[in-house]
């Protein structure tokens, strides 16, 4: 994913165990998340009891997270500053960003994902917000895949055909339907079991050139 991301090759000022170390506790801190909404008394101590053992399990032997790829280290701009990547889908250093796979980057861009308790709306059922995160992330990524610079979220509907349900695998699916000059309109949708649950459409616009001939943010 990270291939799409405005990065030279210079390396990162990060070790590649600092780089798993974060990602790890990434990890751990998902979950915890799940294991202090599920768990009560004797069992909640026991989660996060274990859960801070294997933090410092892996502080005090980061050569042992040396396996765990691919590891993602931040990036340095063209001027050599870092870029942490922040993406709260996405980013697999974030917390909040859910075990998600990346599927394809062709005419369509395809996430897959099964989601844990963290991200309960109605009982088993997607928070109808995160629903639209999941949307906005997909489609904007066709958006980013099939043009050159960055594009902001202008407009974005969704409808919620029905329930999209936390602990099955989720197929969440982007794809750009009509470019025009700064405007790039997209479409997709959340499906599970083979059903469509939520779609969406909106409308990506590139920032305006600036006057010195680079795009305004990004
Ligand atoms: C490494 C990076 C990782 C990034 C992760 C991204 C995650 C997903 C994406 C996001 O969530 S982005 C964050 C949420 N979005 C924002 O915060 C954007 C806030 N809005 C803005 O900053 C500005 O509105 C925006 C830059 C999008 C557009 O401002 P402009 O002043 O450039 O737009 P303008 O009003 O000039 O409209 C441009 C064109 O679109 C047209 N337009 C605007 N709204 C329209 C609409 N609703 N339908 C159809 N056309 C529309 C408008 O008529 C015009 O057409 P023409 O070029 O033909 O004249």
């Amino acid at each position: 994913m990270s291939d799409l991301l405005d990065v030279d090759s210079r390396p990162a000022p990060e070790s590649s165990e600092d780089s798993a170390l974060a990602e790890y506790v990434a990890e751990v801190c998902r979950r915890l998340s799940a294991g202090l909404l599920r768990e009560t008394g004797d069992d909640l101590r026991s989660v996060v009891a274990a859960e801070v053992r294997s933090v410092q399990w892996a502080l005090e032997d980061p050569a042992a997270l040396r396996d765990r790829v691919p590891v993602h280290p931040p990036r340095l701009d063209h001027r050599g500053r870092v870029r942490m990547f922040t993406n709260p889908v996405l980013s697999q250093r974030n917390p909040l960003a859910p075990p998600l796979t990346h599927v394809s980057d062709g005419d369509e861009c395809e996430f897959r994902v099964t989601l844990p308790l963290q991200y309960q709306g109605p009982r088993n059922m997607l928070h109808g917000g995160y629903v639209g995160v999941l949307l906005d992330d997909v489609l904007w990524y066709a958006v980013r895949h099939a043009s050159t610079g960055i594009s902001f979220t202008r407009e974005l509907t969704v409808t919620y055909e029905r329930p999209v349900p936390l602990f099955e695998e989720l197929r969440i699916v982007g794809r750009v339907v009509e470019a025009e000059g700064r405007k790039t309109f997209a479409e997709g949708e959340i499906v599970a079991g083979g059903q469509v649950c939520a779609r969406a459409t909106g409308l990506w616009i590139a920032p305006k050139p600036r006057r010195d001939g680079h795009g305004s943010a990004g």
